[in-house]
């Protein structure tokens, strides 16, 4: 009888469910535009549950499988937040695969699943007594410390990196020389480029479109990240109505000038924050979607900050978050036969 291994993957907006088998194959993937956002709107988690346990179900049901199948069910994202399924606290930087999966929070939430889910701890950096005098150096995430970890497993990271995860909030995650990540930088820059892209006057100029992996400009890209870092940020977006009125038609590049102005904000803070150090040895490895990808790769690499610059095209199959979030699962289900062999 084949065994499986269920991850799940609640962000901000959308929950992602992946059925395995135990040799690390994707069997089946399903998903749901409902995220921990709904819980925040609803002031309840009904939805949330609701949208986890359908994925699961549809899984096993397209799949012709039973939940006595099932070795393992993981759950990585903002599902552990106060706005998610079950609340679990962040596990203190230096973390990996090793920390996460000793700090594992296996919880039974019947109305969700019949077997215990268990949640994998976000990650915050080590700072002591965070105050107002110190608040900058703190970070946290939630997710994606398993894609981390599973792209420093799929590519070997030892020795100190970054990785540039964007998505709804862009993540630099340090890795130090162990291959443990050190801590991280979150900025809320694609919360703020659809923001910007619907809600302000620029909405006009861009057509309320964003970037596409066919319609990316290099060009244009870097010419808005000057601008921002000449003029700054808001200053930057006003000059894409500016181009837009008396320059350029085409309001694809109007929205490439807008993405390279916003990337230059993250870009400046990951020089400047105390959140993580990272100095010009490191290898920066660029994760996630086109052309939020394309884009950081050809800024970074214009930059020459860093002592290289790479990126990660995802392999078909599963996203990153859960692969991570399979690597755990296998680490837990060793152990515990470790403790049973012996
Ligand atoms: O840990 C938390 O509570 C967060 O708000 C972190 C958030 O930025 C997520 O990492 C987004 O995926």
């Amino acid at each position: 009888m084949e065994r499986y291994i269920l991850t799940i993957d609640s962000g901000t907006s959308n929950t992602r469910a992946v059925l395995w088998d135990l040799d690390r194959h994707v069997v089946d993937m399903e998903k749901s535009g409902v995220g921990v956002r709904c819980t925040a709107a609803d002031g309840h988690n009904g939805r949330l549950k609701e949208a986890v346990r359908g994925c699961l179900e549809e899984l096993l049901r397209r799949n012709a499988a039973s939940w006595e199948q099932v070795e393992r069910v993981m759950a990585s994202g903002m599902i552990t937040a106060d706005v998610g399924l079950v609340e679990v606290p962040h596990v203190t930087a230096p973390a990996g695969l090793e920390e996460l999966s000793a700090s594992l929070a296996p919880v039974l939430v019947p109305d969700v699943c019949p077997l215990p889910i268990h949640f994998i701890p976000g990650v915050k950096n080590r700072v002591s007594g965070v105050s107002l005098e110190t608040f900058e150096a703190m970070d946290i995430m939630r997710g994606e410390e398993v894609e981390a970890c599973a792209l420093i497993d799929r590519l070997g990271v030892r020795g100190e990196a970054v990785l540039v995860l964007p998505g709804s909030h862009t993540k630099f995650v340090c890795v130090g020389a162990d291959g443990r990540i050190t801590g991280c930088l979150t900025t809320i820059t694609g919360e703020l480029l659809a923001s910007i892209m619907h809600d302000t006057i620029i909405a006009d100029s861009v057509k309320r479109t964003f970037v596409e992996a066919d319609t990316y400009r290099r060009e244009m890209v870097l010419r808005g990240y000057r601008a921002a870092r000449e003029v700054g940020l808001s200053r930057a977006c006003f000059s894409g109505r500016i181009l837009n009125q008396f320059a350029v038609k085409d309001h694809t590049l109007i929205a490439n000038f807008i993405l390279g102005a916003a990337l230059q904000n993250d870009l400046y803070a990951l020089r400047h924050s105390t959140a993580i150090a990272c100095g010009p040895d490191a290898r920066v490895i660029v994760a996630g979607k086109s052309p939020f990808r394309e884009a950081f790769a050809d800024l970074m690499e214009r930059e020459g900050c860093w002592r290289s610059v790479r990126s990660y095209e995802p392999e078909g199959g599963a996203p990153l978050s859960a692969l991570g979030a399979y690597l755990l699962a296998e680490a837990s289900l060793a152990k515990e036969a470790g403790k049973k062999g012996k």
